[in-house]
């Protein structure tokens, strides 16, 4: 079994987390229960950062907020010095309520509403990831009613098809996402902002999909967004002072998978624009880069209990857990695998393979299928590890489920960051049905 950061097996055969005894967590705060190791998230925001700083360029490390945003993750992200990506309104708020430093925010998104540009625009934030023409003219028309400049990257779809699954890629040319590079879409858009008097291009994004394991996908994103720079600085006389090549860092879930640490990434993506920008007499524009998943994946582990069990016979056994698509929808729409363990029994050797279901009622509510563990049942603790990213952040209340609260843990301590949801709370926006509708 792998264990990731400070997850170790006590004397007393927990499992533990940043010095935390699970079993006692589950105990305290109830299942299912999200925990992250802060401590694994500042050691990845520090080998991101400290990647740059050793190659003396200069950059900016946003971290995607829709992998995981709460006020306190987005506290420990300020305190880690780091930028901030948001892709929503919703983002953006959670962001100004933890006081996050607007001019360190960038606001992504393919269909910014005019409430959301407005918001931005009111709170100055750092840059606007401009998306598509009727983003650009909305834009352009906001600023120019109220006489204020914007600083803009335009996000390009550079047309690289990376290794990963369909619903996470990005970057290709048949992409909701994006100015098309090939077509001659971007370098129209490019024209409009440099002529707007309230768009300044500071430069271009490019996001080519995610849980993305190799660094070619990047170099060629690179490359192809670089030849066109070369091209602009010829003929528009516009030199981007700044290169966003995104996120989508891929991490590891299971043996199947083969990350790159950080720094990898990183020093493979700042060689080859070393090498594209002298060969092209290009200044070195600032790197800014978006990882999500990388900072925060393995961080996290999710806490159930083990209820109700069914045997097919000569088939397979189900155990069911107290959650399931509800606070990890992963399984069900990427079909997304896990490992995971007893937090209880956690040095006892596996005796069988079972399955382990959701609560909800739908037969594709999985969380995994297949897993060795001993003889489990009910009562029994099941950690299932990396649901850090995109596990909170896209839970939901099927079958009217209240989302888990959720847990930071370091140094021994452990902190309630998110509250357990209750009933009441899942009835606050309801209201009743007062009168028949009058036809
Ligand atoms: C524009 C953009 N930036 C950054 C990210 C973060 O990706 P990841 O969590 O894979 O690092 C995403 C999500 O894929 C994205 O759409
Ligand atoms: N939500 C996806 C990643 C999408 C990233 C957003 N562009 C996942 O869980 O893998």
């Amino acid at each position: 079994m792998h264990l990731h950061g400070t997850a170790k097996i006590n004397q007393n055969g927990h499992l533990e987390i940043g010095g935390k005894d699970t079993v006692e967590l589950a105990e305290k705060y109830g299942t299912p229960l999200y925990v992250y190791d802060v401590e694994l998230i500042r050691k990845r925001a520090r080998a991101f950062k400290n990647t740059f700083t050793k190659l003396g360029v200069p950059a900016q490390v946003a971290y995607a907020s829709k992998a995981f945003s709460t006020i306190a993750m987005l506290e420990l992200i300020k305190e880690e010095g780091l930028s901030l990506d948001v892709v929503s309104g919703g983002e953006l708020y959670t962001a100004i309520k933890a006081d996050f430093p607007v001019e360190k925010i960038h606001f992504h998104g393919n269909n910014k509403s005019d409430e959301e540009l407005k918001m931005a625009l009111d709170y100055k934030i750092g840059c606007i990831v401009v998306d598509n023409f009727h983003e650009l003219h909305t834009l352009h028309h906001l600023c120019s009613e109220r006489d204020q400049k914007v600083n803009i990257l335009l996000r390009v779809t550079p047309g690289i098809e990376a290794h990963t699954h369909d619903y996470i890629l990005t970057g290709q040319e048949d992409s909701k996402f994006g100015f098309d590079l090939q077509n001659g879409q971007a370098e129209t858009a490019l024209i409009f902002a440099i002529e707007s008097n309230y768009l300044n291009v500071l430069g271009l994004h490019c996001h080519i999909g995610s849980q993305i394991f190799e660094t070619i996908g990047f170099i060629l994103a690179a490359r192809k967004i670089l030849d066109k720079m070369s091209k602009w600085q010829e003929e528009l006389n516009f030199t981007p002072s700044v290169l966003n090549l995104g996120g989508g860092f891929g991490i590891r879930y299971t043996d199947e998978d083969t990350p790159l640490d950080p720094s990898s990434y990183v020093e493979e993506m700042i060689n080859e624009v070393k090498k594209e920008t002298e060969r092209l007499s290009l200044p070195m524009p600032e790197i800014w880069i978006e990882p999500g998943r990388s900072l925060v994946g393995d961080a996290g582990t999710t806490l159930y209990s083990i209820g109700s069990s069914k045997d097919v016979p000569n088939i397979r056994k189900y155990l069911a857990v107290d959650g399931g698509m509800t606070d990890n929808i992963r399984p069900a729409l990427y079909d997304a695998k896990y490992e995971a363990l007893l937090a209880n029994r956690a040095n006892e050797q596996p005796k069988e393979k079972v399955s382990i279901a959701g609560k909800c009622c739908e037969s594709g509510d999985m969380l995994i299928w297949d897993l060795p563990l001993p003889d489990a049942g009910t009562n029994d603790i099941l950690a299932v590890f990396c649901t850090g990213a995109y596990g909170y952040s896209m839970a939901n209340n099927y079958n009217r489920i209240p989302r888990p609260p959720v847990v930071f843990v370091e140094n021994e301590h452990d902190q309630l960051v998110v509250k357990r949801e209750s009933y009441e709370d899942l009835l606050r926006l309801d209201l009743p049905f007062k009168e028949k509708t009058k036809i």
